[in-house]
């Protein structure tokens, strides 16, 4: 598959807005180059001073790279990424010098980009993120790992819809459940609940590329006894009842399995739906209040909402 990249000099201010325009978007992942990153004293985990390269970062700004993948609505989703962005002036947000650049990128160059930006992260009580290419020392003795190699999925782990949907799973998987995990990506969250002790763990995905890296993470991580990883869309012909199902997709998606996460749980199970951006999470209670849910708690992190519905 072909990627593009593209690539907007803008400000600090700017990013989390432009972030949310890219994700809706449809890019699968956002670098973000901080001038500011360079002048940071910075140590790694032996508590040795380093430095970063300043070729990649910019002068003065942030330059924030995303990448789409090359089909025939690319040109018109680049329009409206820059329309989107244009109209944040009307938010009295500065934008900065707004110089948006578009490349052509291959497969493997994409799946590179991420790494120098991408370290160990502890992103919940129990859990740290690991990519697979550095060395790493639990901190404590009860700290759960997940090795991570994104590959060209979605699921670094760092996003705040999927720190979110962890922090969810923590709060209600409990040892001997069945979990689906609907648009797995990475297999971020199915190796999270199995970690956490659910018994049978299914993850699914539309994307071809993405169960693949699912697959590599789910063996990597050693829960491959637990997890089995399938290309389905959404919950179409699955059939066995779960006591937990976790969503993290746009919330658009989301609304379209509502009734069928419903029906699919067992009574008293949860339906854990995150990559809910703020403008949209009245629409999405709305739908779940209508399957019969009942929100028990709802998480926000930036301009995301997670909500942890009860059965
Ligand atoms: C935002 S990513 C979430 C990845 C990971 N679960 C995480 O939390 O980091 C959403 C994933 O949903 C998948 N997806 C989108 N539409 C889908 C559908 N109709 N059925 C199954 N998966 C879908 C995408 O391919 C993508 O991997």
């Amino acid at each position: 598959m072909k990627w593009s990249e593209i690539s907007i000099h803008t400000t600090n201010e700017a990013v989390e807005p432009i972030s949310n325009i890219l994700y809706e978007a449809g890019a699968s992942g956002i670098v973000i180059e901080d001038s500011f990153e360079l002048y940071k004293e910075r140590k790694d985990q032996f508590g040795e001073i380093y430095e970063l390269d300043p070729h990649d970062y910019p002068d003065e700004g942030v330059i924030m790279k995303a990448y789409l993948p090359v089909n025939s609505f690319l040109g018109e989703t680049v329009e409206e990424i820059k329309q989107a962005i244009n109209n944040l002036i009307l938010f009295n947000i500065d934008i900065g010098k707004n110089k948006v650049t578009i490349s052509e990128v291959h497969e493997e160059e994409w799946a590179t980009a991420w790494k120098k930006y991408y370290h160990p992260v502890k992103i919940s009580s129990k859990f740290t993120i690991v990519p697979t290419w550095e060395e790493y020392e639990p901190v404590k003795t009860d700290e759960l790992i997940i090795e991570l190699d994104p590959g060209m999925a979605f699921g670094t782990g760092t996003h705040p819809t999927t720190v979110m949907s962890i922090q969810a799973l923590e709060r209600t998987v409990k040892p001997g459940d069945f979990v689906i995990d609907v648009g797995t990506g990475s297999g971020v969250l199915s190796i999270a609940a199995a970690l956490l002790q659910a018994d049978e763990v299914l993850a699914l995905d539309l994307d071809e590329i993405a169960v693949q890296s699912a697959k590599l993470n789910v063996k990597l991580n050693k829960v491959d006894a637990k997890v089995t990883v399938k290309q389905n869309n959404l919950l179409d012909g699955i059939n066995q009842k779960a006591n937990i199902i976790v969503g993290n997709l746009l919330a658009e998606i989301i609304l379209r399995f509502t009734n069928d996460a419903h029906a699919l749980l067992k009574d008293g199970g949860y339906f854990i739906t995150s990559g809910i951006i703020n403008q949209k999470r009245k629409e999405v209670e709305d739908a779940l209040l209508q399957a019969g849910f009942t929100i028990e708690e709802t998480l926000v992190m930036e301009d995301w909402i997670t909500f942890i519905a009860k059965k």
